[in-house]
C-alpha cells in the first residue's frame, strides 16, 4: 500500500513537521491509509485518518497495545505517569482517579473557573497580569494562567496557585521544543544547558510537591480532590505510590490538564473575533443564560463552537499505540513493536463527514452527533482522555465568563490575514505566533 514506507531523511521531515504539524500529517495522509511518518530520534509510526481505521484503533485488545516507549515526553512525566503506564497498574490508576472527574465534581469547579478567569479580567492575579481596559495581551498567557489555575485547584483544592504556580511554568518552559523533539539534547552540560535547566525546574517543582504531600498526610484527607485520590490508591499487593511515583502523576496532571485546554481556548477565541456575526450570536445567547457558570455551560451554540473548536485544532493532533504483538490493522500486517496512530486532525478534515472541513462552522454541530470514531478530539478506548469532562466544561465556562465580562479586539493582523500554523509545543500544541487582543471594555 502506498504510504507506507517511513519518509526520509527523518530530520528533514521532522522539521517540516515542527513548522505546521497539521499540514505536514495531511500531506503524508495524501499518499494512503495507513500512511507512515518519521520522527527523528523514534522508530516510524503508522498513522489511520479515517473514522474506520479509528474505530479499530480503539477497540484493539487491551492487552495487545502500550503507550509508546520511548516516548518523547518521558522526561516530563516520567514512567509512572498515567499516560505510560498499562496493564492491570494504569487500570487501577485510572479507576482511582476518575471520581475526580465525574460530571458532578467538575461542575463544584464551576465557580473555581469564573472567578479565576474574572481575576485575570480584573486584579493582579499572582500567575498573570491584570488586562485593562486598552491594553493588548498575547492571549494564550491569560488561558494558561486560567487553566493552571483551574488544574491546581482540582488537585490540590482551590487556592493553590500562589505555591505551585511559578514552579509549574518554570517546569514547562524549559522543557523546549529541541528537547522534546531531539533526544541527543537530554544530557547534562555543566550545569548551563537547557537539559540541566529543565532537570533543576523538575528538580524544584517535585520540592514543592512533596511538601505538599507531606502536609497532606499529616492533615489528612481534604475534600476528595485529586491528591486525595492518589495517596489513598492501593495495588493487588497492597503497595501505594513510592513518592517519586506521585510527584510524577502530579505533574501528569498539572502538565496534560493546563496547556491542552489553554491552547483550544486561545484557538476558540481567535476564530469567534474572526466572525463577528457568529460572536453576535453567540453572546446573545450568553446573554440570555445569566451568569450561573452552570446554566451558561448548557448553552447549545457555545457547546458547538468549543466542538467545533476541537475539531479543527485538536490540541493533542496525535493518538498513538504500540503493538505487543504483531497484528492485523487495516489490512497491514504491522509487526510486534511497532507504533500506529490515529491523527486526529487528519480524521476531522474528511470532507465526507465534514463539508468544507477547513472552515469554522460551529453549526455543524447544532443538531447533530458525530460518533467517537469520527470526532475523537479526546482520543478513545481504554486511554481516552480522562479529563475530558473537565476540559469541556472548562472551556464553556472560561469563554462564556470573558465573553459577558469584556469586549475584546484580534489584532487586525491576524483578523483578516491568513491562519497561524499549529506547532508541537510540551504535551500539546499551539499556534506558531503570539495571538493578540487588546480589551476594548
Ligand atoms: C482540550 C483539552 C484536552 C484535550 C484536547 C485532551 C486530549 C487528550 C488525548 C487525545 C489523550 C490521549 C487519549 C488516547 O490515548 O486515546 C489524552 C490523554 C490524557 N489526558 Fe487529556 N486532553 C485535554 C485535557 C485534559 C485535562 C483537563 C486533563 C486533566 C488532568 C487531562 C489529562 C489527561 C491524561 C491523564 C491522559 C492520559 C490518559 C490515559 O492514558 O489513560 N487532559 N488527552
Amino acid at each position: 500500500m502506498r504510504g507506507q514506507c517511513p519518509p526520509r531523511p527523518a530530520l528533514l521531515h521532522g522539521l517540516v513537521a515542527g513548522l505546521d504539524f497539521e499540514g505536514y500529517l495531511r500531506r503524508r495522509a495524501a499518499s494512503g491509509d495507513p500512511f507512515a511518518v518519521g520522527f527523528p530520534g523514534f522508530p516510524p509510526v503508522l498513522f489511520t485518518g479515517t473514522a474506520e481505521g479509528a474505530r479499530e484503533l480503539f477497540r484493539a485488545p487491551v492487552e495487545l497495545v502500550d503507550p509508546p516507549r520511548p516516548n518523547p515526553i518521558e522526561p516530563m512525566v516520567g514512567t509512572a505517569s498515567l499516560i505510560l503506564t498499562s496493564g492491570p497498574r494504569h487500570r487501577t490508576d485510572r479507576a482511582m482517579l476518575a471520581p475526580a472527574f465525574h460530571r458532578a465534581k467538575v461542575r463544584a469547579l464551576g465557580e473555581v473557573i469564573r472567578e479565576s478567569t474574572l481575576r485575570e479580567l480584573e486584579s493582579d492575579s499572582g500567575t498573570g497580569a491584570p488586562w485593562p481596559v486598552g491594553s493588548r495581551v498575547d492571549v494564550l498567557t491569560k488561558a494558561r494562567s486560567i487553566t493552571l489555575r483551574t488544574i491546581l485547584a482540582a488537585v490540590f483544592g482551590a487556592g493553590a496557585d500562589s505555591e505551585y504556580g511559578d514552579a509549574v511554568d518554570d517546569f514547562l518552559s524549559t522543557f523546549t521544543t529541541p528537547l522534546l523533539v531531539a533526544p541527543v539534547l537530554r544530557r547534562a552540560t555543566g550545569g548551563f544547558g537547557p537539559w540541566d535547566r529543565f532537570v533543576a525546574a523538575r528538580d524544584l517543582l517535585d520540592r514543592r510537591l512533596l511538601a505538599g504531600i507531606a502536609r497532606r498526610r499529616a492533615e489528612g484527607p481534604a475534600a476528595g480532590d485529586l491528591l486525595d485520590l492518589l495517596l489513598a490508591t492501593r495495588y493487588e499487593d497492597g503497595s501505594a505510590l513510592t513518592d517519586a511515583e506521585l510527584c510524577e502523576q502530579l505533574r501528569t496532571l498539572l502538565v496534560a490538564g493546563h496547556e491542552t485546554t489553554a491552547t483550544s481556548l486561545t484557538w476558540a477565541l481567535y476564530h469567534l473575533h474572526r466572525e463577528p456575526g457568529l460572536l453576535a450570536r453567540l453572546t446573545d445567547e450568553l446573554a440570555q443564560a445569566g451568569d450561573d457558570p452552570a446554566e451558561q455551560a448548557t448553552a447549545p451554540l457555545l457547546n458547538a463552537v468549543c466542538q467545533e473548536t476541537l475539531r479543527l485544532h485538536p490540541a493533542v493532533p496525535i493518538v498513538l499505540r504500540q503493538l505487543r504483538e504483531p497484528w492485523r490493522w487495516r489490512g497491514v500486517d504491522v509487526a510486534a513493536g511497532q507504533t500506529i496512530g490515529l491523527a486526529v486532525g487528519v480524521l476531522h478534515s474528511q470532507p465526507s463527514t465534514w463539508p468544507a472541513p477547513r472552515l469554522f462552522h460551529p453549526d455543524r454541530f447544532l443538531g447533530r452527533k458525530y460518533t467517537p470514531f469520527q470526532y475523537a478530539p479526546f482520543g478513545g478506548g481504554h486511554r481516552r482522555c480522562i479529563g475530558a469532562t473537565l476540559a469541556e466544561y472548562e472551556l464553556r465556562v472560561v469563554l462564556a465568563t470573558l465573553l459577558t465580562s469584556a469586549r475584546l479586539r484580534l489584532d487586525p493582523a491576524l483578523a483578516l490575514g491568513r491562519r497561524p500554523r499549529t506547532v508541537p509545543h510540551n504535551l500539546a500544541t499551539a499556534p506558531n505566533r503570539a495571538i493578540h487582543f487588546t480589551r476594548t471594555a
